[in-house]
């Protein structure tokens, strides 16, 4: 899994790439710059548009540079705009790549820029190289670059943007950011998501060893970390291997979360299902969901009869005693949402008693409801980190990037995922196959590695289709077409 390092670390980073690969600087700049025009000459963008590029004395500058270079050969029209006073401060890649600006590109002061002579602006003023508080003259720049109202790409970071930490300046507005190498920690937070805008990692080639000299317990999680986490069956496998889950969800009203999570556990390969739900909603689960299940709330249940349980969606809020009663008699770890997590905010003296290794997977306002307010992302990680080692517990806390927290203090932020899943009844699909992974003999990091990426793979695949008219119907219905797209049968 790709390490996230401190935006202070990338110079090491590049020095130990270059030696171990035994290039130039001036190399792996190209390489960052010939991955910025690929991606950027395969967006529909005509031929025919004006591109303005902001570049600034520091390597992101240097960046800024080279694309111009490369973008003009491509037959784009580029006329670059300066962001500093005088040449004689350009860093070593940056003044080779000034020298090497060609005939054509017409090169002016950020201050000449005119917003309505270009159709597009890229953004090449600062990088992970900020340091404090963005200073005077810079705040003009970004301003510059805030005025112009067509489409912003960030090279690396929107400028002004620190690599690590929460902002509390303006920096610019980008529509898309195009980061090398890995996501810089602060592209995640959704504090910042006006400045970052869409974000895409482009590879410039770093090996992994080189990362893992780096201490850090930030992770991005990418579709080629899942082959090693997923578990495989064989030819004798019967429906008891692939486990017997329980869903403890689903109230009068509030019945198709239930539904929704016991199809998604279905779908996700549990071999048995049952839904514990009010007697008399037993007519629901039955029509819509005939491959499951039910038991009532009433009736004697054997709880460590089953391979998982999964236990929130749909729930109702007076549910203590039943919650209760499965910690105390399901030793195993358990996915707790919605609900759930509702009543353990309302009373935090059951956190004690939850299965070690369990999951919890709140959203932001659920996370706030169960923990308080916190200022920034990174104020909140910190205390999710702090929780999870010392109730050896874990929290998926999702979003965009949903990050799932481990009880070893590590912190995984997923790339999978789309903005249109932002739609009821999709975490409770989450909640599903979190549980049916659970059930199916993964390790609870195993289970949310796979389940929340391949969750996030659905989505995307039901909002290609769908696009904002998606539910969450369709994204349980991509699910198999998720498994496929993965390799895993
Ligand atoms: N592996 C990778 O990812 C690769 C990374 N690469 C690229 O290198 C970039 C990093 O380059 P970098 O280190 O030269 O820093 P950069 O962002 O250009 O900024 C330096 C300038 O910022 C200025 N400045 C500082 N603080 C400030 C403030 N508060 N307010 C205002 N100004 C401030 C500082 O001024 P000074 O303090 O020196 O006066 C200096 O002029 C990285 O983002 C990526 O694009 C690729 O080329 C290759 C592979
Ligand atoms: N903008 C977004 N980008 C990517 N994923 C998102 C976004 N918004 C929501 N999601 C995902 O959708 C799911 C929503 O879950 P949740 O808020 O619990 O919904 P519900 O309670 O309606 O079931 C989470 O897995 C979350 O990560
Ligand atoms: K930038």
């Amino acid at each position: 899994m790709l390490r996230i390092i401190k935006g202070s670390e990338v110079a090491t980073l590049d020095e130990l790439t270059v030696v171990h690969q035994r290039i130039s600087s001036f190399e792996l700049m190209e390489r960052a710059a010939l991955s910025f025009v690929n991606w950027f000459t395969n967006q529909a963008m005509s031929k025919s548009s004006r591109v303005a590029i902001f570049f600034g004395p520091g390597n992101n500058g240097g960046d800024g540079l080279a694309i111009g270079r490369l973008l003009h050969k491509h037959g784009y029209s580029i006329h670059l705009f300066s962001c500093f006073e005088s040449n004689s401060g350009l860093s070593s890649d940056c003044q080779k790549n000034f020298e090497l600006i060609p005939f054509g590109v017409l090169n002016s002061s950020w201050k000449e820029f005119q917003k309505e002579d270009f159709d597009c602006v890229i953004d090449s003023f600062l990088g992970v190289g900020i340091r404090g508080e963005l200073r005077h003259q810079a705040k003009n720049i970004v301003s510059k670059i805030n005025s112009f109202p067509g489409k912003k790409i960030a090279v690396d970071l929107p400028s002004g943007l620190p690599a690590d930490t929460s902002c509390l300046w303006e920096c610019v507005q980008a529509d898309i950011t195009v980061t090398f190498a890995f996501p810089k920690l602060s592209l995640l937070f959704p504090e910042h998501a006006k400045y970052s805008g869409e974000m895409v990692v482009l590879d410039i080639g770093i090996p992994d060893s080189i990362y893992e000299q780096f201490n850090s317990y930030f992770f991005f999680l990418r579709e080629i970390d899942l082959c090693a986490f997923h578990k495989t069956f064989h030819r004798f496998s019967h429906k008891g291997d692939f486990g017997k889950v329980l869903l403890v969800a689903g109230s009068k009203g509030k019945m198709g979360a239930a539904m929704l999570a016991t199809k998604s556990a279905l779908r996700t390969g549990s071999g048995l299902v049952t839904c514990l739900v009010p007697e008399d909603e037993r007519c629901s689960i039955h029509s819509s969901v005939p491959e499951a299940m039910a038991v009532f709330y009433d009736s004697e249940i054997n709880f460590s009869a089953y391979d998982s349980i999964g236990i929130g969606p749909g729930l109702g809020l007076d549910k203590l005693v039943l919650l209760e009663r499965v910690f105390d008699n399901f030793p195993y770890p358990v996915v707790l949402d919605a609900d759930a997590l509702t009543i353990l905010a309302r009373n935090p003296y059951l956190f004690a008693k939850i299965p070690k290794g369990s999951i919890l997977t709140p959203h932001l306002g659920e996370f706030e409801r169960l923990f308080g307010n916190f200022e920034s992302h990174i104020d909140r990680l910190k205390f999710a980190q702090d929780f999870c080692v010392s109730h050896q517990l874990n929290l998926v806390l999702k979003g965009a990037n949903t990050v799932i927290c481990l009880s070893d203090g590590r912190q995984i932020f997923n790339s999978s995922g789309c903005r249109h899943m932002a739609t009821a009844g999709v975490g409770d699909v989450l909640t599903g196959m979190l549980t049916s992974f659970l059930g199916q003999g993964y390790s609870p990091e195993a289970a949310m590695i796979c389940g929340v990426f391949q969750h996030g793979l659905a989505g995307e695949l039901a909002g290609m289709e769908k696009v904002r008219s998606m539910i969450a119907s369709d994204l349980i219905d991509q699910i198999p077409a998720s498994f496929k797209k993965l390799g895993v049968e």
